[in-house]
């Protein structure tokens, strides 16, 4: 509870912020409200007592109240829920919906992305920031309900104490719907997998990079078909779970209603024979009334500010571990500014959240200052994990990763990765400006023309600049204005990108020619392995050139032979071949399908 009183305040807090004007207005109307429920009340016994006795002054100036109080409640009755819609949709949009972005992309690493219960939480939490926002006021709503309620259970109480029975019996219907609720809670997060696979099914047929290889397969239907499905499977469990919810709901208001029955009946029974005056017998049946009213707002307010648990517990759980991550963060050591010894990796293993085979497995490495070191082996044998370890997007699950002997778990991430250099196979395709786009690899100096342009030389990407139509400041992507590039544009891109860090501790070059032509593949690995060796000799920077060409790694110092997830050859060129071992078969395979004379 305490956990969510703390929320509910901050997001009051932040309404006050994002709309004040809004804000003091709500509050104001659900003030006016609560007095409004008694004044009618009170001001109408007093005028059937005045009338009784006769007093026509008095009357006739309760009369004017009562039209005023009850002018007030209608008023306030409506005004309360467009108030609070409208404050709680704005604070959700204009304060809640920007702090849960900075959030999720404040998390380091990219395990939180691939973790399914993170991606879960996190996707019920992005559309729901409105109803957290509302979940605050309906707390308050309720607080507000409440004191109505007393105030119609004291003035009930004055005409008869029996009457206060009806307070515990109001949690009979509060309890139901709070059991409903839960395993509504529980069916949003048991369907959200299946509501995730549909939309990424709808986005694949739908999207140009996805629908052509869908259309030319002719998978379309079969991928509707099962978007489909995993839609109807989102949508029954939620169904499934409403129905009991509203189940619950019917029982719970039966108790109450049987309850108010009898109160009421006793009250009518009082006044009828005697025991109560006109204006006790007005007060009654209008307290009775709102009493209904409240009651039924009391819960519903009620149900709804507990009925947001779906979506005030996952959110509660992804600042918790945002929390977490950032306490982590606090306590960490910069990383050394030049590497003497290198980097070690100590018996390492990795296994992806979600998965059970291990990625890495048992990894043992020296990767000395200054050297290339290849990474080479089957597909999915673990080349691209273990280059995501030492970038620290994830951690070791056992074992450990060592910058001149400093344990990388103990290093500043942040301050990590601004000392690395990466491009990466599956690089991004920033659509934003070319020069933007390129800059971003090294954002302090995003804005700096002479670093941009020995970027994009040391990329080649000289002649795709000249092509563009503003140059550096062109828009790209079609569908924002401006100009498509293609795969082999985009590569390059990506590695004018990796290349605006000019002094990195660790280099990376994860395939980063697959999509250039054979010609263009062999110039910027040896332009690359050159900028590698600078690297070296300043900072004692290690490069890992990840690749499925051999012929470019030959040159590499050291080399590493994986296999699903091990390392099982390691060592230079020469001693490779000489062993006999994978290496030298694949090299001796590679060797022959490229010699001109064994073409076919
Ligand atoms: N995000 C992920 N979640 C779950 N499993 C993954 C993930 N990424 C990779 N894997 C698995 O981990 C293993 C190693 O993958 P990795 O990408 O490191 O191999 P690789 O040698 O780089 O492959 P390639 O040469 O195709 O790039 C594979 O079995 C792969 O299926």
């Amino acid at each position: 509870m305490r956990r969510y009183l703390s929320l509910w305040w901050e997001v009051l807090r932040l309404s006050w912020r994002s709309t004040p004007g809004y804000t003091a207005g709500t509050l104001g109307v659900i003030a006016v409200s609560v007095v409004s429920v008694a004044a009618v009340g009170l001001t109408m016994r007093a005028t059937l007592d005045a009338t009784a006795r006769g007093s026509s002054e008095t009357a006739l100036i309760g009369a004017v109240g009562v039209a005023l109080a009850y002018a007030l409640t209608l008023v306030v009755q409506d005004l309360t829920n467009d108030c609070v819609g409208t404050v709680a949709d704005r604070t959700g949009r204009l304060g809640l919906h920007p702090l849960v972005h900075r959030d999720i992309n404040s998390v380091e690493g990219l395990e939180h992305l691939e973790r399914s219960d993170f991606l879960d939480r996190v996707s019920i939490v992005r559309r729901s920031t409105g109803l957290i926002a509302r979940s605050a006021w309906n707390a308050l709503l309720s607080l507000s309900n409440l004191l109505k309620l007393l105030l119609t259970v004291v003035l009930l109480g004055s005409v008869h104490p029996l009457l206060l029975a009806l307070i515990p019996l109001a949690a009979v219907p509060v309890w139901c719907n709070h059991r409903g609720q839960l395993s509504v809670q529980r069916a949003e997060v048991a369907g959200a997998e299946s509501y995730r696979l549909q939309q990424h099914l709808f986005e694949t047929v739908a999207s140009a990079e996805g629908g052509k290889e869908v259309r030319v397969a002719g998978a379309a239907d079969r991928l509707i078909g099962l978007q489909e499905q995993a839609w109807d499977e989102a949508v029954r469990i939620r169904f499934r779970a409403r129905v009991s919810a509203a189940l619950w709901n019917a029982a719970g208001w039966a108790v109450f209603v049987a309850a108010f029955a009898g109160a009421v009946a006793l009250v009518v029974y009082r006044a009828a024979t005697g025991a109560g005056g006109v204006g006790d017998l007005v007060l009654t049946v209008m307290m009775a009334v709102s009493l209904r009213q409240t009651m039924q707002s009391t819960v519903a307010a009620t149900v709804e500010a507990s009925g947001s648990r779906r979506v005030v517990e996952p959110y509660l759980w992804l600042r918790a571990y945002v929390r977490a991550q950032r306490a982590r963060a606090v306590t960490a050591d910069p990383p050394p500014t030049s590497l003497r010894r290198g980097i070690s990796l100590d018996r390492v293993d990795f296994t992806y959240p979600g998965t059970d085979r291990r990625a890495l497995d048992g990894v043992t490495a020296e990767l000395p200052a200054g050297a290339v070191v290849a990474v080479v082996g089957e597909y999915g044998s673990g080349k691209t994990t273990l280059v995501k370890l030492l970038l620290s997007l994830y951690a070791p699950d056992s074992g450990s990763i060592r910058l001149d002997g400093a344990d990388l778990a103990g290093i500043s991430v942040p301050a990590w990765r601004k000392r690395c250099s990466a491009v990466f196979q599956d690089f991004g395709r920033f659509r934003i400006r070319f020069g933007e786009t390129v800059g971003i690899g090294d954002l302090p100096r995003i804005g700096d023309a002479e670093a941009l342009v020995g970027a994009v030389r040391a990329a080649d990407a000289e002649g795709l600049v000249g092509r563009l139509p503003e140059g550096m400041d062109s828009q790209l992507g079609r569908e924002l204005g401006g100009t498509d590039l293609s795969e082999g544009q985009w590569q390059r891109t990506a590695l004018a990108r990796g290349s605006m860090r000019t002094d990195p501790l660790f280099f990376v070059l994860d395939e980063p020619t697959a999509s250039l032509d054979a010609h263009s593949e062999e110039a910027i690995f040896r332009r690359y392995m050159e900028r590698a060796r600078v690297y070296g000799r300043r900072t004692g920077a290690v490069t890992v050139v990840v690749s499925h060409r051999f012929s470019t790694v030959a040159g590499a110092d050291l080399i590493l032979v994986m296999d699903r997830g091990r390392i099982t050859e390691s060592g230079g060129h020469r001693e490779l071949l000489a062993r006999g071992g994978t290496y030298a078969e694949l090299y001796g395979i590679q060797a022959r399908a490229y010699a001109p004379g064994d073409r076919g």
